[in-house]
């Protein structure tokens, strides 16, 4: 049957959660808080939501004070007929979550879409492996850094941070994700100018890194945008998904005419998943969803950095970019913020080679500058791979070791 399976986390005052999915099963489909006497059993029968399971959790005393009331902790399965909604985004979400979202302690943890619902997602055009065969690389963590400093900097000093980026080696480099549409650097200059730094390095080095810039402005605007950034030969498109909207990212990327990968960044994601009680798993949102709606990259917060979030997290969101499923390419998870070469055991260990490893910070603020980060951080790759220490591995490379004096190191 076509449906979605909505799994919730609850805390329920009532303590009959039996009753409590019940009730939503009906509430969001073909009921509603009082008696529809005109509601007719074929009516039901082919809308109406049905309680799939419902498991409940130990009381927890701790939890109860942090809520100052007493609550009943469970798991709630929910499955939604497709013949309730359009196979969209916007329309699943209102469904499963819209009214729900504001009603009480209640996360939305995951969705689970029937085989004919997932075939109406692009999922990720070029995806992971599309990735790696863009620069040929298959065989390590891809290396990626981020631009910093450059908001009222003009183009000149764009290109001369965008030179030291990919001297140093990396794979990709990306616009910060708050490098907005400016007199100093607009979108399309970036692109261009971007282009023949890129160019010139790739003939001195013969390695040439793609630059992901950050698709920005009005939601109406946007596709307009991308398109001039496909004709003005743009490799990667950033895109502060969450700004928009998930189905703003699945319009884009299901457009034959921007025919090159999207990198989701996670910004204001906060907003919406941190909570144990309210809001949606990062699994989903940043995992699941990402992937559904089209991304190729998916920044998030590593368990290490500025920005922690917490491992088993970031796990769960990269294995919901990565794992097998037929309908859909996998994503390229990217553990993002406060992260240094010293952190790449960990990272590796964590997340394997199928991941980027990101950093702005950790990149320029080397002492040898952003051509130094970057070696630093492809050492620390190289060391993890030939299976030494990263202090073994740093007596013979001096911008790993500098790295690791500024910033120190985790070893696994
Ligand atoms: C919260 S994940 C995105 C990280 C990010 O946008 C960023 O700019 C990280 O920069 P850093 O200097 O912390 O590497
Ligand atoms: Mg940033």
């Amino acid at each position: 049957m076509s449906e979605v399976i909505a799994t919730y986390l609850v805390h329920d005052a009532s303590g009959n959660l039996q009753k409590k999915a019940e009730g939503i099963a009906l509430g969001l489909t073909v009921g509603s808080w009082t008696d529809l006497p005109k509601l007719d059993q074929e009516q039901l029968l082919k809308h109406k939501g049905r309680v799939v399971a419902v498991e409940q959790f130990k009381d927890d005393p701790k939890v109860n004070q942090y809520l100052g009331k007493s609550v009943t902790k469970g798991l709630i399965q929910i499955a939604y007929p497709s013949a309730n909604f359009s196979s969209d985004i916007p329309a699943i979400l209102t469904t499963v979550f819209g009214k729900l979202s504001l009603d009480g302690e209640v996360k939305l943890l995951d969705l689970e879409f029937s085989n004919d619902l997932k075939a109406v997602f692009p999922g990720p055009k070029f995806g992971l492996q599309g990735i790696r065969e863009k620069v040929s690389v298959f065989d390590r963590p891809l290396v990626m850094s981020i631009f910093k400093g450059v908001i009222g900097r003009n183009i000149t000093y764009l290109k001369e941070q965008l030179r030291e980026q990919a001297l140093g080696g990396v794979d990709i480099i990306k616009d910060d994700e708050i490098l907005f549409e400016n007199d100093q650097t607009p979108f399309e200059a970036r692109i261009i100018e971007g282009k023949k730094v890129l160019d010139e390095v790739f003939n001195e080095t013969g390695l040439r890194s793609l630059y992901a810039v950050n698709l920005t402005g009005r939601t109406f605007e946007l596709k307009e945008k991308a398109r001039k950034a496909v004709q003005l030969g743009a490799d990667l498109l950033l895109f502060n998904v969450f700004a928009y909207g998930l189905d703003v990212l699945q319009s884009l990327a299901e457009d034959p005419e921007i025919a090159i990968p999207f990198m989701a960044h996670p910004a204001v994601s906060g907003a919406i998943t941190p909570s144990e009680f309210y809001g949606i798993s990062n699994q989903l949102l940043l995992g699941k969803l990402l992937r559904y709606a089209g991304s190729d990259l998916v920044l998030f917060p590593s368990p290490y950095g500025s920005v922690a979030l917490d491992r088993k997290e970031t796990l769960s969101i990269a294995y919901e970019l990565t794992k097998d499923d037929v309908s859909f390419k996998t994503s390229f998870p990217v553990p993002s913020a406060g992260i240094h070469p010293g952190l790449v055991p960990v990272l590796m260990r964590d997340f394997g080679s199928n991941s980027v490893i990101n950093a702005g910070g950790g990149v320029h603020g080397h002492p040898d500058g952003a051509i130094g980060g970057g070696k630093a951080f492809r050492a620390a790759v190289d060391a993890v791979l030939s299976g030494r220490k990263l202090t073994e591995y740093a007596q013979h490379n001096s911008e790993l070791q500098k790295a690791i004096e500024i910033w120190g190191y985790k070893e696994v």
